[in-house]
């Protein structure tokens, strides 16, 4: 474990009225993971990163890093953690990549010599290279999130905390970013923290992920634990001709039914169930009927599906 937080509580004034973002939370992250933190808008996720790095103080709790309280660590806990909040004021735009690097680098009092090294070795592995003495203005939206990854890292921190590092993105950069990301955490050994309101990212990035709502922790753990727990069974099932309302009622009693298309040569329902003998039973009876099946298939709920439904049920994952 490389970061605890524990019974982590912030407010904020909104006048008379205390706005509690966060409700006396606690959780762990682990050293080398990728842990994402998930929530509607408003949850309180860049408020957890704004905790984590020390951006905000709480008003109760405590942020623990390898077993000490962040507050009292002092001004070397920045050497220990790299962060890009959104948007792109964290580079220079009148620079060059390579003079950002140098810029951001002296600040954190790093030698010339090792910036030239570590900064071209990270503009390799972005593949930025060929781009280093371009000035950043010229930049796309996504060779800017990369070098504000790179100035980021460019003091080998433990803990990189990424606030929606691929919004806005192509879906190329998108993924390339995905994959630098994974080969950082897998290879280096960084910890990554990041938000994110893009599914795909979550899926393809996350070890595992923290579901915010209404202050607290719905969630924590794999996303595969997370599908394993709230997705329901999701079938589709095609037949030939017109199913009547009739039938529908007869052979799908008890089931949830999804969209539904009907029409003289075919009928194809969406429907959800948890019990297999049920399937089969009404499966047999269809077909002992006469009924002619010409598809049956199983549908994948994919996490942005289970991520709704989760939160639009209280995080109980009932109704799912
Ligand atoms: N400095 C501040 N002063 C007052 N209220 C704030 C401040 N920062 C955040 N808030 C409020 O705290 C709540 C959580 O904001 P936060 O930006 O952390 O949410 P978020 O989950 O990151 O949202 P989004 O997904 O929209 O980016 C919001 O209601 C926001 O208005």
């Amino acid at each position: 474990m490389i970061l605890k937080a524990e019974n982590l509580t912030k407010s904020f004034k909104n006048g008379k009225k205390e706005h509690i973002v966060l409700n006396s939370i606690d959780f762990e992250v682990k050293e080398g993971e990728i842990f994402s933190i998930l929530g509607p808008n408003g949850a309180g996720k860049t408020t957890l990163i704004k905790l984590m790095t020390k951006l905000l103080n709480p008003n109760n709790g405590s942020i623990y890093y390898k077993g000490k309280n962040i507050a009292k660590i002092g001004e070397k806990y920045y050497k220990e953690i790299g962060c890009v909040l959104e948007g792109n004021r964290n580079t220079y735009w009148f620079l060059s990549s390579l003079e950002n690097i140098f810029y951001f680098g002296r600040l954190y009092g790093l030698k010339d010599g090792y910036i030239k090294k570590k900064g071209y070795e990270l503009l390799e592995f972005f593949e930025l290279i060929d781009d280093k003495d371009k000035k950043v203005g010229q930049f796309s939206l996504g060779m800017q999130q990369k070098l504000s990854i790179i100035i980021s890292l460019i003091h080998q921190p433990k803990i990189l905390f990424l606030d929606e590092p691929t919004l806005g993105l192509d879906v190329v950069s998108k993924l390339d970013i995905i994959d630098k990301l994974k080969q950082l955490s897998k290879n280096e050994g960084v910890t990554i923290i990041l938000t994110s309101h893009q599914m795909d990212v979550i899926e393809k990035t996350a070890d595992r992920v923290l579901l915010l709502k209404d202050s607290k922790i719905h969630f924590l753990d794999t996303i595969d634990k997370l599908k394993s727990m709230y997705s329901k069974n999701k079938y589709l099932l095609k037949i030939e001709g017109d199913f009547t309302k009739k039938q529908i009622d007869k052979y799908f009693d008890g089931l949830t039914i999804g969209n539904h298309t009907r029409n003289e040569s075919y009928t194809e329902i969406e429907f959800y169930t948890d019990y297999c003998t049920m399937q089969q039973n009404f499966l047999k009876s269809m077909i002992n009927d006469g009924i002619k099946i010409t598809e049956f298939f199983k549908i994948e709920t994919d996490l942005e599906e289970i991520i709704y439904m989760f939160l639009k049920n209280q995080g109980d994952g009932q109704n799912i």
